[in-house]
């Protein structure tokens, strides 16, 4: 008996115990038992108020605000917590939608004030605590406005518009729009992940940044130019770019603007949240195949002369690439992002593979990685098309592909590493990610053809080393 006394065992035996009460707590839900009756006592002693938004007004009209409010309840993540939600098929496959049933109750915390909504049949009625109200609910109805705003912006269809040629005083504008329904999505596009997730972010903080650029006094914009040989995804990309903000595209073809005012037009006539792009710009600056003028381009791309500087615009610029391009159109602030579209390597040509022909291995990978080390490369364009070709025969796919590489392929991987060691552009200053420039994307090593041997080396290496962008442009390992 005397082990009952012993105090190690008392200390054993309480932790014992504290161990299986926190299990019962957590398994059985107690504990949320206890936090809701606590919680209806608080409540015994303060006074509420209630509002109806009801969904018709007087004329059997719909309310606007009614509406506002539901797309806002239905994206709180609290109706997911709630019980009796209701879960719908979205109009996207796989896509599950989560709506309030009638009498739910949803609870939401709005400047540490709690705001309950119930949903009645034709009405939601929102229950505020007194001493709440004065301070939250304008400020609470605002915030309701502005994010079922942006809800109902991420539904609506895009739009694709065109410039066509300006006839003197066309009253009807200089762009001409089609639905855009272009598929690509990042998922789809065969790049690093580790790039796709640093545009992705790069995007994000930009939305988030209008104060910021506002108290810089700068204009609200953010610039990439995305850089590489033909068929290697640039315009694939700008379509996820675009499905990604769910922003309409304005495709600018130089070719057909008259004149550097004539652009500045353009960029006036176009709205806000929109994608902007010149696609081929180091062909129309090097041939001057345009009417417009260093300068205008310059100008346009500093895009000061937008209708409201506060209204967020992306721009993108391609080029295959940017060795002749003059310095002046590169400098940060004008191209913000750079991001780099190699030929296929092995790890790209893997992703093209699950996705076009739902491989994720096969006893011929191995050839077709021997084949990418030796500096063969095709780009994804055309590596697609022969998937596309083969695809009810994997194998016959492979093998066209490793008979391509070998015949039309030979050697474009080091050229392309050769191109790239040419390619200059503005240096960039590490830590600058974020508002600042980047490189992203692999760049910079330094290859001549004698070196084919040692490139097979050196890109098991960078596959390796460069899953990260280089904001200084340079890829240690090739030189
Ligand atoms: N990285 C990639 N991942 C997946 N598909 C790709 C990729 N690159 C190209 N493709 C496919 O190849 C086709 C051509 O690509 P895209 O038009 O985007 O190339 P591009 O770089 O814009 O070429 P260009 O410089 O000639 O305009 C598209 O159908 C696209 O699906
Ligand atoms: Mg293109």
């Amino acid at each position: 008996m005397t082990i009952l006394y012993n105090p190690f065992f008392l200390l054993f035996i309480t932790f014992v115990f504290l161990f299986l009460f926190r299990v019962v707590l957590i398994k059985t839900g107690l504990i949320f038992t206890v936090k809701k009756k606590w919680r209806l006592f608080e409540d015994c002693f303060h006074v509420y108020q209630l509002f109806k938004v009801p969904k018709f007004n007087e004329s059997m009209q719909r309310n606007q605000l009614y509406h506002k409010v539901f797309v806002y309840l239905n994206s709180l993540t609290s109706v997911e917590d709630s019980d009796f939600t209701n879960l719908f098929t979205g109009k996207k496959p796989n896509e599950i939608l989560l709506r309030l049933d009638p009498n739910q109750i949803i609870e939401d915390d709005f400047l540490g004030a709690k705001i309950l909504w119930i949903n009645e049949d034709n009405n939601l009625v929102l229950k505020i605590r007194k001493a709440d109200k004065r301070r939250v609910l304008r400020p609470y109805l605002q915030h309701i406005h502005t994010i079922s705003d942006d809800l109902d912006e991420k539904k609506r269809d895009l739009k694709l518009y065109v410039n066509v040629v300006g006839h003197g005083d066309d009253h009807k504008g200089r762009w001409r729009c089609v639905p855009f329904t272009h598929p690509s999505t990042f998922e789809t596009i065969a790049m690093e992940s580790d790039v796709k997730n640093k545009v992705k972010s790069d995007l994000e903080s930009f939305l988030k940044a209008k104060q910021y650029y506002h108290r810089l006094g700068r204009v609200w914009k953010r610039s990439y130019l995305l850089y590489g040989p033909s068929g290697t995804g640039k315009s694939s990309f700008i379509a996820a770019l675009a499905n990604f903000l769910s922003y309409d595209v304005y495709d600018i073809d130089l070719s057909k603007v008259s004149d550097d005012s004539d652009l500045k037009l353009l960029l006036l006539q176009s709205t806000a949240k929109s994608v902007i792009v010149i696609e081929d710009l180091d062909r129309y600056l090097s041939e001057k195949s345009t009417a417009v003028s260093l300068s205008g381009i310059l100008n346009f791309m500093d895009g000061m002369l937008t209708s409201s500087c506060s209204e967020e615009r992306v721009m993108v610029f391609t080029m295959n690439g940017k060795d002749h391009v003059d310095q002046a159109v590169l400098r940060p602030g004008r191209i913000d992002v750079h991001i780099h579209f190699p030929l296929c390597d092995f790890t790209a040509f893997k992703t093209l593979a699950n996705s076009y022909l739902g491989l994720k291995d096969h006893k011929l990978f191995p050839q077709v990685e021997e084949i990418f080390q030796n500096g063969s490369s095709l780009s994804p364009a055309e590596i697609g098309e022969l998937m596309i070709a083969n695809r009810n025969s994997p194998s016959r796919a492979l093998k066209s592909v490793i008979h391509a590489l070998q015949t039309d392929g030979d050697g474009r991987g080091a050229l392309n590493i050769g191109r790239r060691s040419t390619e200059n552009g503005p240096r960039k200053l590490s830590g600058e990610m974020g508002e600042g420039s980047g490189v992203f994307g692999k760049e910079g090593a330094n290859a001549v053809k004698e070196f084919k041997k040692l490139y097979g080396l050196l890109r098991v290496k960078s596959s390796r080393k460069s899953q990260s962008f280089d904001l200084n442009g340079d890829r240690k390992e090739g030189g």
